[in-house]
């Protein structure tokens, strides 16, 4: 499976230009690309109260009904964040699409940051799919700091976990450690896509999206500037990790929650 991870600026609040560079960004993507992977709210950038109804949309808004174009037009999977308008609630959200399906899976950022705090309201499940025969698991920025997080989508079988981070300084070496522990201790891979450059209240985003395998090595990792990292991975390598042990069979504490499964490609774990 051909992941990209794509690393850009971006423009809080201006969701003409961010739009813009994911619909630049797919045009360039190579033809062996399966899923395109962009940074946390990469659609509207970091809301504010000011701006927050403005750069919000709905789930089947114009962002995402262009973004279900793009992906049917490239034959490619989608994985974006945006600030989510939902029955009067507002979630930051990353939306995964494909050619095939459209909008396949969404996850609403569980553990809220400090400057989500006011304007989003918190996710209450983890969410796990099947597509093109690997389970795929989400998680955004923050939610990767805290190890229930990853472990309750390895309750769900989670291969591949797909991060979409809007990480800044001075937290860059938190995320590097945190994406390698929660790849290693649940046994998947795990792809994180960062923002670079500035954003709001001074903020300064450090890149450094990676590639993790399941033994929570690095595969690759980028620097601090816009670029496009290509990497094909196998999930189903991960037999070669789990010849002597594992984890999660092996594990002497459980974590609350419940699991549900929609059907045999969708499962939620719920938070209690
Ligand atoms: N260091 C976490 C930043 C965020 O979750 O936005």
């Amino acid at each position: 499976m051909e992941i990209e991870l794509v690393q850009l600026e971006c423009k809080d609040g201006d969701l003409e230009y961010n739009l813009n560079k994911v619909r630049r960004a797919i045009k360039n993507s190579s033809d062996a690309t399966d899923i395109m992977v962009f940074p946390e709210t990469y659609l509207s950038g970091f809301p504010t109260q000011e701006n927050l109804n403005m750069v919000s949309q709905s789930l089947d808004g114009s962002g995402i009904q262009q973004l279900k174009s793009l992906s049917k037009e490239k034959n490619i999977a989608i994985t974006v964040g945006m600030a989510e308008a939902h029955e009067g609630k507002f979630y930051n959200t990353t939306v995964f699409i494909t050619p095939e399906d459209g909008l396949l899976a969404y996850y609403r950022k569980t553990h809220l940051w400090l400057t989500d705090h006011g304007i989003f309201d918190a996710g209450d499940r983890y969410s796990c799919i099947e597509w093109q025969g690997v389970k795929i698991g989400f998680l955004i920025c923050f939610d990767i700091e805290y190890p229930e997080s990853a472990r309750a989508l390895g309750e769900l079988g989670t291969e591949l976990l797909i991060v979409t981070n809007g990480n800044m300084d001075p937290y860059g070496l938190t995320h590097r450690t945190a994406i390698m522990a929660r790849a290693q201790e649940n046994h998947m891979f795990a792809v994180m896509t960062n923002r670079v450059g500035l954003g709001n209240d001074g903020l300064v985003f450090h890149g450094g999206s990676c590639v993790v395998n399941p033994m929570g090595q690095l595969l690759c990792e980028a620097g601090r500037e816009e670029c496009s990292i290509r990497m094909n991975i196998d999930p189903k390598q991960m037999t070669q990790f789990l010849t002597e042990f594992n984890y999660l069979k092996e594990r002497r504490m459980k974590i609350t929650g419940q699991k549900i499964q929609h059907h045999t490609k969708h499962s939620d774990w719920i938070i209690s």
